[in-house]
């Protein structure tokens, strides 16, 4: 069974048709990327992927289910985690508490339980800052565990959102422009995470992304939106071919980024 499966999906905002027939399947451990030029409808594609937006039409799947009826914390509860184009981390806290409380969704104590320290809530808490420092660790951030999230580089903090997504143990991992506003090195080492993020976890990853050398070297597979619509599908090679992708994304100079 796919991982998931979008159906002929579209949504109107307005008088505006902002996605149409949008069809899309994940197998397990696939990376593919959406990109496209601006406005053509990527944010908003993955904003009904994630239950965020209601689709006026078609159906959306995920190991089968469908996630139409569904609120966004019980399509969470499916395996879904994504990132946003903007960081939207806790940037008083510090780097472990921004993991740990991405984790708690994972936690079953209740109010009671924390409120008396009960043994349920002290056994989970330490699974929680065990798995957390883990992560951290990983992607070599343990260093700066004890730091205000706010404060670390940019590049950082990007790196800092897809380990708290990682957090909630995804099946899918949804990454809106990962490397939006990084400089070359900072490219390079958020590519480096996503490898090892598929290496390590066996995760399907979706991501829309515009520098346009990143996605050629990372996705597996490419999906082209303009103006809501699909206008290209294939592997990456295929896709730098294509000359309605040339015409409307790589022939406006936003290649080799
Ligand atoms: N909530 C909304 N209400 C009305 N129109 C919207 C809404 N969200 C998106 N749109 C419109 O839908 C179209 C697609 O927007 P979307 O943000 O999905 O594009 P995008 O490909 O992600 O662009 P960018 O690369 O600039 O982020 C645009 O015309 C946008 O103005």
């Amino acid at each position: 069974m796919s991982v998931l499966e979008a159906k002929n999906v579209g949504i109107t905002f307005g008088g505006l048709r902002a996605v149409n027939d949008f069809n899309l399947t994940l197998e397990q451990g696939e990376l593919v990327a959406i990109i496209g030029p601006n406005g053509a409808g990527k944010t908003t594609s993955f904003n009904m992927l994630t239950g965020i937006y209601k689709p006026t039409d078609g159906d959306i799947l995920i190991e089968g289910q469908s996630i139409l009826k569904k609120q966004p914390h019980e399509i969470s509860a499916m395996g879904v985690a994504r990132t946003f184009q903007n960081i939207r981390l806790f940037g008083k806290l510090s780097v472990l508490d921004n993991v740990k409380v991405a984790m708690k969704c994972k936690t079953t104590y209740g109010f009671a339980d924390a409120i008396f320290r009960t043994q349920k809530y002290r056994r989970e808490e330490q699974m929680i800052e065990e798995k957390a420092s883990e992560l951290l660790e990983l992607f070599h951030m343990e260093k700066i565990s004890g730091l205000q999230a706010g404060n670390l580089p940019y590049g950082e903090q990007r790196k800092l959102e897809i380990i708290r997504a990682l957090g909630t143990d995804p099946k899918i991992l949804f990454l809106d422009e990962p490397a939006a506003g990084m400089n070359q090195v900072e490219i390079e080492d958020v590519m480096n995470v996503i490898a090892q993020v598929r290496q390590k976890f066996d995760i399907t990853v979706l991501l829309i992304e515009h520098h346009m050398s990143m996605v050629m070297k990372i996705a597996e597979r490419i999906k082209v939106l303009d103006f809501g619509e699909t206008i290209a599908e294939g592997a990456p090679e295929e896709i730098q071919k294509n000359p309605y992708v040339i015409e409307a994304y790589l022939g406006k100079g936003e290649s080799g980024q």
